[in-house]
């Protein structure tokens, strides 16, 4: 049995049929990213939320019933608006009466703009448009891993533009490593998903299936390499490093292969394991055109770390200067940092190497929970807030403006999204945007989901205008 929709809210809610005025027949809502950590927003992963949990038959007779029993012993009896759902189950058979105009899935959006409404399309059914809030505002997850993800691409890119001959590394440049720092499978898979709009490169599976499930991605949406962790090296014991490093070439002989080196000492490992030792099986690499052996410290301050490690390497297998004057490691041999990093770590590192004369070439970051867990829901101030209301036949605008907190002032009656003369995105509030102008689309209406993003359309509405030229 799917979840139930009426018991997926907050308790208070289940009491609001009795709290608007009398004679109010529509209650209309909005969604937005007031920001705060980022200047823009990408709209992602509500369509998630629609084909998981509202669209289709999701009100039936042992839904009621089970809700019923639960309220009546949650909050008292009799409050639940029994008679509510029953009429969503006779008139509308089962589906939810509700109107969800969206900005497509991936479009880049200011902050403080409206980025969906909410609205009932059937008169009595006023009390369903915030009873469904809960499950609309966690949107905010994805939309702010998306938007995170995307802002270290930007970070990424530039010092990429700096340091490397082009920029075809970067949809590789930052590895998801966030699940098991993820709250559940399922926000693994929703975060992981919105990594992946920006990025080719990930080790969470699921986010794999929820792109291919929730947004039609056929071929797979990111991809992995053969790589180490720290038991299949130090099961064969602190003197075995170097036979365990060793089978790591003979394993993966042709792939790129990535091997972690800091169980015991990353110096020695660099400088008498893989530049000692193993240096002539790893030439062999080059030699035989295989994919690169990725050394991956995991510990000390990354900045350090990494270029000292390019600095042993670069000193044991030489260096090239590219195009732009940066240093390069063979192209066998590449880093990958994947331990502290984040969107307020990157930079530090990227400088440290290039004042090191490293092109950030040589180097894919993997990050954890910075990437999927370390945000909240005030890190882009996500709100749902009724704009507008019909009491009676009569239209009326509705806000809040708390003397307490003037930026929590919400916008005011009906609102739509438009591109300016300038081609910024703005809200027209209070009716007087140009319908035909809306870049708002009804993406749900009366239980039928009316539009259906692809994982590519979403990702070429997110990409960064500037790299598209390159
Ligand atoms: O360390 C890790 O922690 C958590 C998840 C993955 C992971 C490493 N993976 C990896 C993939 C490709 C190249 C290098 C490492």
């Amino acid at each position: 049995m799917a979840t139930n929709i009426l018991l997926t809210t907050d308790s208070y809610k289940v009491t609001h049929h009795l709290q608007y005025p009398p004679g109010t027949e529509l209650v209309y809502s909005y969604f937005e990213s007031r920001g705060g950590k980022f200047s823009e927003t990408v709209f992602f992963g509500l369509q998630y939320i629609l084909k998981k949990h509202l669209v289709g038959v999701v009100v039936t007779r042992e839904k009621i019933e089970e809700a019923a029993a639960v309220m009546d012993a949650h909050l008292g009896p009799g409050l639940f608006n029994k008679k509510g759902w029953e009429y969503i189950l006779e008139k509308h058979g089962g589906r939810l009466p509700l109107r969800i105009r969206a900005v497509p899935e991936g479009t880049i959006v200011p902050n403080k703009n409206v980025l969906f409404t909410v609205e009932n399309t059937d008169p009595n059914c006023f009390w369903l448009s915030n009873y469904v809030e809960g499950l609309l505002v966690q949107v905010w997850y994805p939309l702010t891993v998306c938007t995170n993800s995307r802002e270290q691409k930007k970070i990424i890119a530039k010092y990429l533009s700096e340091t490397a001959d082009s920029l075809d590394g970067l949809p590789f440049k930052l590895h998801d490593f966030g699940f098991r720092g993820s709250t559940s499978v399922e926000s693994a898979a929703v975060g992981g998903a919105s990594h992946l709009v920006n990025f080719r490169s990930s080790d969470t599976i699921p986010a794999l299936i929820m792109a291919k499930d929730y947004y039609g991605q056929e071929e797979v949406a990111g991809v992995s390499i053969p790589a180490a962790e720290h038991s299949t090296i130090t099961a064969w014991t602190q003197s075995g490093e170097v036979d365990a490093f060793r089978n790591m070439l003979i394993q993966f002989k042709d792939g790129a292969v990535a091997c972690v080196s800091d169980s015991y000492n990353i110096w020695e490992a660099c400088e008498k394991l893989w530049g000692g030792e193993l240096k002539d099986l790893v030439m062999d690499r080059g030699k035989r055109g295989a994919g690169p052996l990725v050394i991956r410290p995991d510990s000390g301050d990354p900045a350090t770390v990494v270029v000292k490690v390019l600095d042993t390497l670069g000193a044991k297998f030489g260096t090239t200067r590219n195009s732009k004057g940066y240093k390069m490691l063979p192209d066998y041999l590449r880093v990958i940092q994947g331990d502290g990093i984040s969107y307020e770590s990157l930079s530090a590192i990227m400088e440290h190497m290039k004042a090191n004369q490293w092109s950030i070439d040589n180097l894919t970051f993997g990050s954890g929970g910075a990437l999927l867990q370390r945000l909240h829901r005030d890190t882009q101030k996500c709100a749902y807030k009724c704009s507008y209301a019909i009491i009676n036949g009569k239209g009326v605008d509705i806000f809040k403006d708390p003397v307490t907190d003037h930026g929590k002032l919400s916008k005011k009656g009906k609102l739509s999204l438009e591109l300016d003369e300038g081609g910024k995105l703005v809200t027209r509030t209070q009716g007087t945007g140009d319908p035909h102008k809306d870049v708002m689309v009804t993406v749900f209406e009366n239980g039928e989901l009316l539009k259906d993003y692809s994982f590519k359309e979403v990702r070429a509405r997110a990409e960064i205008p500037q790299l598209k030229s390159k």
